[in-house]
């Protein structure tokens, strides 16, 4: 595990691996390891630009992600071929993409749950999926099926808006059987997505969350939604509220879901509206850049040196450098609130926002596995006195975010096509003080 933010810090571990002291806890017990795990659906992203009447002709709502039915896809392909479109390719999905992202920061492991082709062709989009993919994403518990993966026509128009058009292919065929109760062993979380619910209702995907998420719980392993797209929550806000409820502990949503789950447009207010049903949130906001709540035990918490910020919850960021905490595990909970804007204002040219939310999202899950590794591997540490979430503040870790983000956004895939640069291992002294 390649640890996030401060590497410098005194908690960094492995500590030093020249020191004898740690070098022989090595040898003696092998260090003890977690992963991150996901429920998807295996889609590829085919990228076209396209002008607005593109969109009109094709029933399609800009900025957002609709589900066509076949032949409607078909029709909507063969002019993408006809006019010679098509500009790229790329391995997608939002569970797909945070995954591979986290993989690729924390040089550690994912597990992907979801289904691939099983007669690969070579060139063909299942194989260009696979291709395309971190080495360190388990790929073994994949479902094989006789159709094909999914296709997201990934339309850009002229004001650099995407809007996605789905042709489900056999996404959403996961069974319940191919969610294997061995994958949240040791998981330090299951990132879930809102799409997984809008299939048909014959389809198993959404069974399939559903055990992967009775699994979670059994094992205590922290359940983290991200919302997708604000169609599949509007009109459905009570649905969600109870599911967030029941099952979740954290939620990611850019502040369109936002708006659309809790009925506040300020996206620092349906935060901390989402805080009434879950311990922790991200929310993404564009040009505006991010902002994180959540809560911790009042005499752990740790006041910011960081300018106050005002807001609509006033000098909301006052307690950001402090860390999250399940609402449960805190006798005294606080709410504590954090933001950030883009880093370095964003950068000069946006190839392509797409991925940019799941980036921030992986960031935030590396953040949080890096504590688990690190509670199993020096419990001890004055760290883990207290049960928390994530091994860096609020502060740190929508500083982080930020920054997967911003280099998703001068890329054209949506997922990470390295990891940061090493010079900035170290936020602080590379990057943040500049
Ligand atoms: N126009 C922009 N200028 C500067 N930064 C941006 C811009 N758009 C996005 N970002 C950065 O990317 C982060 C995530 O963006 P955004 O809110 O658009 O995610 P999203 O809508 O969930 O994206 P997606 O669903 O495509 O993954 C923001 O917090 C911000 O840091
Ligand atoms: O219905 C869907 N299910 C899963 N992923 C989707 C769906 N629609 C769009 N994306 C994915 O969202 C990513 C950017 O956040 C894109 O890469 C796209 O593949």
């Amino acid at each position: 595990m390649k640890f996030p933010g401060q590497r410098k810090s005194k908690h960094y571990f492995p500590v030093d691996a020249r020191d004898p002291l740690v070098a022989q806890i090595q040898q003696e017990n092998p260090l003890s390891r977690t992963h991150l795990v996901g429920v998807g659906q295996t889609i590829v992203d085919i990228e076209a630009r396209v002008d607005d009447a593109f969109l009109a002709r094709h029933n399609l709502s800009k900025g957002h992600s609709l589900v066509l039915e076949e032949d409607k896809a078909e029709e909507l392909y063969q002019e993408l071929k006809e006019r010679n479109l098509i500009s790229h390719e790329y391995p997608g999905d939002t569970i797909g993409n945070t995954l591979h992202n986290y993989s690729v920061l924390a040089d550690d492991a994912s597990i992907l749950l979801g289904v691939m082709s099983q007669d690969l062709k070579i060139g063909s989009y299942a194989y260009r999926y696979l291709c395309n993919t971190s080495s360190r994403m388990d790929l073994d518990y994949l479902q094989p099926v006789s159709g094909p993966i999914g296709r997201c026509y990934t339309l850009i128009t002229e004001d650099g808006e995407r809007t996605f058009a789905i042709n489900e292919g056999d996404m959403n065929q996961l069974r319940p059987e191919f969610v294997p109760e061995a994958a949240f062993e040791n998981a330090s979380a299951l990132v879930l997505s809102s799409y997984l619910v809008r299939g048909k209702p014959t389809d198993p995907m959404k069974d399939s969350a559903l055990k992967a998420i009775e699994y979670a719980k059994k094992h205590n392993v922290p359940v983290v939604l991200t919302l997708g797209t604000k169609y599949v929550i509007e009109g459905k806000q009570e649905w969600w509220i109870e599911f967030l409820k029941e099952h979740v502990t954290c939620v990611a949503m850019n502040e369109e879901e936002a708006e659309a789950l809790t009925g506040e447009k300020d996206p620092l207010l349906a935060a901390d509206k989402a805080l009434e049903w879950v311990d922790l949130v991200l929310c993404t906001a564009g040009p505006i850049g991010l902002y994180m709540a959540g809560y911790t035990e009042d005499e752990l918490k740790r006041e910011s040196t960081l300018p106050l910020l005002p807001g609509r919850i006033a000098e909301f960021n006052k307690y950001e450098f402090s860390r999250p905490m399940t609402k449960a595990s805190c006798e005294n909970p606080i709410r504590v609130y954090s933001h950030i804007a883009p880093y370095l204002g964003g950068p000069v040219e946006i190839k392509n926002t797409n991925g940019a939310g799941d980036a921030a999202l992986s960031a935030l899950l590396h953040d949080m596995s890096a504590n688990v590794y690190h509670k199993a591997n020096v419990p001890n540490s004055a760290k883990h006195v207290a049960k928390c979430l994530t091994y860096s503040s609020f502060s740190q870790i929508c500083q982080y975010s930020n920054r997967v983000s911003y280099q998703v956004l001068t890329q054209h895939a949506p997922r990470l096509s390295r990891g940061l640069p090493e010079r900035e291992d170290c936020l602080e002294e590379a990057y943040w003080e500049r």
